[in-house]
């Protein structure tokens, strides 16, 4: 059964079901019961949506569909059709029609780095693989599994260089091998996941398609985080936080069962890479995986290595363990779905079990990055990034689908990231060396940059396309909405690289406002900026079945809740601190809905919004004529190059304006009332910011 979260819940023979089970096993609660809302027409962040599937053949089968019937069909007639035939079938089909010659060219062909020599050459500790079998021993024995680089395809030409010593005390488990594919390139990659993983194909312009499984989007209620002595008094816990706590045994027991999965299998992907542009700051991440898909989408989300860096990679600083494909034990402690994201700080690991969406491993290392970067004094920003000819340094933040990717992606600016940056006394750095664009809707005219950076080496993941042709079509949702495309940041034609910039001048904050009643730009004070950032709003439209549905206000505190470590307030203060600092500018973009709510107003166009972000980048938009906005008293300017005046002041863009009100008063609400948890708090060194922080609030 699908609980609230789409999270499927399997035991032993049968499947949980309703109250009580055959097995007498009462039905499993995953905590914050009826997530979507709660009472007061709130919802907190959670981009996790149930896949659109009942099998996992059907879910192969939405991937791709079937082609124009003028389409000829080449390859096998037969009487079921491509789509509703089972991946397996197809497979073997396919196989067969490949001669028995040219599949043994294509085994040879196959490019693995057997390490010849590696022994007489390298001392232990710059042996990776050294470093990889420590990596996954488990918490019982002393080393890890016997590691061997290379294919389990090739039978190993030499005795492995870490000798078997049989002692009856072993388990079957110890003695066997694990091959291990260490950075492997793009190319071999997608041979790996064309060869082995299911729903894996080369879209017509060079990119790899992707199915992430029953997961397509994070699950932050799955997610949990070690409490121990240091973490219990360093990290936000409790109401509002998105860290759920467990001990360091139920840790070890995820930790031993992920690491045993991934142990069990003929061969792993294992990526050594770097966190953060700023070179005195990089973070240094190991990250083992099972699936090829995992490995690629690290590599082009992470900083990658030159060959001497890797060379001199040493120990990591932080590991993940991703065994994905394997649930957790729902009867292991803190368990509440078959899905665990757990995150241990003092051992500087993260396990994830349960879950193939590979999201997660970027927005683990995330919430990593939100621990050890302010401990540096540096403030770590679910932001996107860019900077003007001139060197002005703009953030871009917002909640989840605001436009961060799409317009920090600037063809007339040089992008420094996407997702997630450092802001420190030196400037910016972005934190990771790719981007990771929605793709729903994509259009090559309106987003030029990303559409071009679909190409070879980029991961497409769960998008539809053609069967014949493998023409992607962006506007299916058959699979989810929340496709996407991850690539390497150098994909962008402008892209800042190394990916660092001056003291930003403006920060921008995004909300795709469904309510159609915030202005689509205003000037903010200082105030207004932290009011702004520590409510973290955006209101989104769920659901897309079934005709109109009500918008729905989140919240999400630093526009990224689900990652931050310590309590909101901490990151404002130090937002406040850097803004002052360097004296930028505040500003609120609506990216959402104009002359009405979701269903009766539109979405305001993205051409509009880029010219009102050009005007904030030139500094014109400084100098423009205000007034101030009943109930949330923005300053709105009264034109703007490019823009239709008459959509400025989102009353005149509304026929109703009554409805305007109303609806105007009613998310004033919504604000207020998700404020009131922020109020007792300190921010800054005196009372005095704190205090104009509230005031900067709706008032009515
Ligand atoms: N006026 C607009 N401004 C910005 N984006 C718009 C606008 N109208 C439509 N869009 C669409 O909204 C989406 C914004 O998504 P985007 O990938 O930029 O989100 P994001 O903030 O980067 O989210 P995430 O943190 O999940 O990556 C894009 O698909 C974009 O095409
Ligand atoms: O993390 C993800 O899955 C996508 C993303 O960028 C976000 O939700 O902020
Ligand atoms: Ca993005
Ligand atoms: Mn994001």
């Amino acid at each position: 059964m699908e609980n609230e979260n789409g999270n499927r819940h399997e035991i032993g023979n049968g499947k949980v079901d309703g109250r009580m089970t055959g097995n007498g096993l009462m039905k499993i609660q995953t905590n914050g019961k009826g997530n979507k809302k709660n009472g007061n027409g709130i919802c907190h962040d959670d981009s996790s949506l149930p896949v659109r599937a009942q099998t996992i053949d059907e879910l192969h089968s939405l991937q791709k569909k079937r082609s124009a019937p003028t389409t000829p069909s080449k390859g096998f007639q037969l009487n079921s059709t491509f789509a509703t035939m089972s991946e397996e079938d197809r497979q073997r089909q396919q196989l067969q029609s490949i001669s028995v010659k040219g599949q043994q060219q294509l085994n040879e062909e196959v490019s693995t780095r057997e390490i010849d020599g590696l022994t007489t050459s390298s001392t232990q500790q710059q042996d990776p693989l050294f470093s990889i079998s420590a990596s996954l021993a488990s918490s019982a024995r002393e080393t890890g599994p016997k590691v061997v680089r290379g294919d389990p395809s090739r039978a190993p030409k030499h005795v492995p260089h870490h000798p078997v010593i049989p002692t009856i005390s072993v388990s079957d488990s110890s003695l066997k091998f694990t091959h291990v594919f260490y950075n492997l390139s793009p190319a071999e990659l997608y041979e790996q996941a064309i060869k082995h993983e299911k729903g894996s194909f080369i879209t017509s312009t060079g990119a790899l398609a992707t199915l992430s499984g029953a997961k397509t989007g994070r699950a932050p209620r799955d997610k949990r985080v070690v409490r121990d002595a240091t973490t219990d008094s360093e990290l936000w816990w409790g109401k509002g936080s998105p860290n759920i706590e467990m001990d360091e045994h139920t840790f070890m027991v995820n930790r031993e069962r992920a690491v045993d999965y991934l142990n069990s299998l003929d061969k792993v992907f294992v990526n050594d890479q770097f966190l953060n542009w700023d070179p005195e700051n990089r973070i240094k991440v190991r990250i083992v995986s099972a699936r090829a898909y995992h490995s690629l989408f690290m590599h082009n989300m992470c900083i990658r290595p030159t060959p001497e860096e890797l060379e001199n990679f040493g120990t990591p600083d932080f590991t993940i363990y991703n065994a994905g494909q394997f649930p957790c034990n729902r009867y292991t402690h803190y368990m509440t779905s078959s899905t665990s994201i757990d995150l241990n700080l003092a051992r500087r690991e993260m396990v994830i079990l349960g879950t193939q969406y590979a999201g997660e491993m970027k927005k683990g290392l995330f919430s990593v990055m939100h621990y050890l970067m302010p401990k540096r004094q540096i403030l770590s920003l679910h932001s996107g990034c860019n900077m003007g000819k001139n060197g002005d340094v703009a953030l871009f933040f917002g909640l989840s689908g605001t436009g961060k990717t799409t317009l920090s992606t600037d063809h007339n600016r040089y992008l420094i990231g996407d997702d997630e940056h450092c802001w420190s006394d030196n400037g910016v750095s972005n934190i990771e060396g790719g981007c990771y664009a929605k793709t729903i809707d994509l259009s090559r005219e309106k987003e030029p940059d990303i559409w071009n950076a679909i190409k070879f080496g980029t991961v497409l993941e769960n998008v539809v396309f053609d069967e014949h042709n493998r023409d992607v079509d962006f506007t299916d949702k058959s699979v989810t909405e929340n496709t996407r495309a991850a690539y390497p940041i150098e994909y962008i034609p402008n892209a800042k690289i190394p990916c660092v910039g001056p003291q930003p001048k403006n920060v921008i904050l995004l909300a795709c406002d469904a309510f159609g009643v915030l202005p689509p730009v205003s000037r903010l004070n200082l105030a207004q900026t932290m009011y702004h950032f520590i409510s973290g709003y955006t209101a989104l439209v769920a659901g897309t079945v079934d005709g109109v549905k009500e918008p729905t206000a989140t919240f999400s505190a630093c526009f990224g809740a689900a990652f931050i470590m310590m309590h909101p307030t901490k990151y404002a203060a130090m937002l406040a601190d850097k803004m002052h600092k360097y004296g930028a500018t505040g500003w609120l973009v609506n990216t959402g809905w104009s002359g009405g709510r979701y269903g009766v107003g539109s979405r305001i166009k993205l051409q509009y919004t880029r010219k009102i972000i050009d005007a904030i980048h030139s500094g014109s938009l400084l100098n423009a004529n205000y007034k101030k906005t009943e109930v949330f008293g923005l300053e709105i300017p009264s034109e703007i190059e490019g823009v239709p005046s008459d959509i400025l002041d989102p009353i005149n863009a509304w026929p109703d304006k009554d409805a305007y009100k109303e609806t105007l008063v009613k998310l004033g609400g919504l604000f207020r009332s998700n404020f009131e948890v922020f109020t007792d708090y300190q921010i800054g060194e005196d009372n005095k910011l704190t205090e104009e922080i509230a005031a900067a609030g709706p008032i009515f």
